[in-house]
C-alpha cells in the first residue's frame, strides 16, 4: 500500500472513530423507526470507495432496509407554492398558496415541526438572496440558507453535515467569488434582519462553503411518486428519471451509501421527503449496498461522464468494468 493511500485509509479510520457515537446514535434512531429492530446495516469502510453500507445479515429482494429522515430539506425554489414547505408532500391545487405568500404546510404536523426555523427565516426580507439564487439558477443556497434558520433557532446544530463527504470537484465548479457574493448576501439579510449577533456567530464563509461542499454531494433531489410500492419496484431509476423535482434533502445514513450502475438497492419517496430505502435483489450479509446516484439505462460513456464530471469520482463497478 502507497504511504498517500495509507495516510488516506488513517485519515477515514480516525474521522470514523471520531464520529462512531453519532453513527451509532443514526443507527439506532433508524431502529426505532423500524420499530423492529435495528436496521441491518452497518457503515464501514469499502476497498476503493470511502465509507460504504454493509448488509448485517441477509436482506430479501423488495424488502425495506430502513427509513430515514432528513437532516436539510427545500422544495424546488421555481415551484415553492406546489409542495409543503417541510414535509414537500405536493398540494392539491385547492392547497397551493398564491406565489405571493410566504410558505405553504400541509398539516398542522409540518407547521407545528417548522415552526422553529421558520419564525428565523420570516424575520428577514430573503427577496435579494432568492432573486440571486434564482437569476444563477442555483438551488443549494436555499438548503443553505435553511440550515442556517435552523442552527440560529437550535432546530439543528452548526456541524449537522460535517461528518459528511465534502465534494472534491466543489472548488473547482464553483467560483470562490460566487460563493463569497451568496454568502454576504445571506449574511447581511440576517444582519438586516436584527437577529442577535452571538445566535449568527457561526455564519462565516468557511461554514458556508462547507456546507455547499457537502450539500453539493449528498443532496438527493426528491421526486415524489404517488402510487404503491410494487409500481415503484419496476423502476429502480425513478428518482433520477421524473422531471418535476419537488426537491432537495440531505440525509445521513443515505450519504454513506456508494454509487453502482447495477445496484442491489434504491431510494425512493412515496409522498414525502421521507426515504426509504429497499432492496431490488437479495444481499448477502457482509455485502456491500449501493444504490445508483444517476440513471443507470444511460450508456457506459456517458455513465463515465457524468459520474467523473459531476461527483468526481470514476466508476469501476462490475458493470463498468465489462464497458455494458
Ligand atoms: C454520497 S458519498 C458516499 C459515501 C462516501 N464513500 C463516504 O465515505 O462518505 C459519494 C462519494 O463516495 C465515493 N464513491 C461513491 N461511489 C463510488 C464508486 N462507485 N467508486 C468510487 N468512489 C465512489 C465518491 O468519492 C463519491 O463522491
Amino acid at each position: 500500500m502507497s504511504s498517500s493511500m495509507y495516510r488516506q485509509r488513517m485519515r477515514i479510520a480516525l474521522a470514523l472513530r471520531h464520529h462512531s457515537h453519532r453513527l451509532r446514535s443514526l443507527s439506532s434512531a433508524a431502529a426505532v423507526e423500524r420499530r423492529g429492530g435495528p436496521p441491518p446495516i452497518r457503515v464501514a469502510i469499502t476497498e476503493s470507495a470511502g465509507r460504504g453500507v454493509f448488509a448485517t445479515r441477509p436482506i430479501a429482494a423488495g424488502e425495506l432496509i430502513h427509513t430515514a429522515k432528513p437532516v436539510v430539506a427545500h422544495p424546488s425554489p421555481y415551484s415553492p407554492s406546489k409542495v409543503c414547505y417541510y414535509c414537500l408532500r405536493k398540494l392539491g391545487e385547492e392547497e397551493e398558496s398564491p406565489a405571493a405568500a410566504h410558505a405553504h404546510f400541509c398539516s398542522d404536523s409540518c407547521r407545528h415541526h417548522s415552526k422553529v426555523f421558520y419564525e428565523v427565516e420570516r424575520k428577514a426580507d430573503w427577496s435579494i438572496f432568492d432573486d440571486h439564487c434564482r437569476a444563477r439558477e442555483v438551488k443549494y443556497p436555499f438548503m443553505a440558507k435553511r440550515l442556517a434558520c435552523m442552527v440560529i433557532s437550535g432546530a439543528a446544530s452548526v456541524d449537522s453535515l460535517d461528518i459528511l463527504q465534502p465534494s472534491s470537484l466543489f472548488q473547482e465548479t464553483i467560483s470562490e467569488a460566487r460563493m463569497g457574493e451568496q454568502f454576504e448576501l445571506l449574511r447581511r439579510t440576517f444582519v438586516k434582519a436584527q437577529i442577535e449577533e452571538n445566535l449568527t456567530a457561526f455564519l462565516t464563509k468557511e461554514w458556508y462553503i462547507s456546507v455547499l461542499a457537502r450539500i453539493r454531494i449528498n443532496a438527493f433531489r426528491i421526486e415524489l411518486v404517488a402510487g404503491s410500492y410494487e409500481d415503484l419496484l419496476a423502476s429502480a431509476s425513478a428518482s433520477v428519471s421524473a422531471d418535476a423535482a419537488s426537491g432537495n434533502a440531505v440525509y445521513m445514513l443515505p450519504s454513506f451509501y456508494n454509487h453502482d450502475c447495477d445496484p442491489n438497492a434504491h431510494i425512493l419517496w412515496i409522498d414525502n421527503v421521507d426515504a426509504r430505502l429497499k432492496a431490488l435483489r437479495d444481499i448477502e450479509a457482509g455485502e456491500e449496498l449501493r444504490i445508483c446516484y444517476i440513471d443507470a439505462s444511460m450508456d457506459y460513456g456517458a455513465r463515465q461522464n457524468l459520474l467523473t464530471e459531476g461527483f468526481g469520482f470514476r466508476c469501476s463497478c462490475l458493470r463498468c468494468l465489462s464497458r455494458d
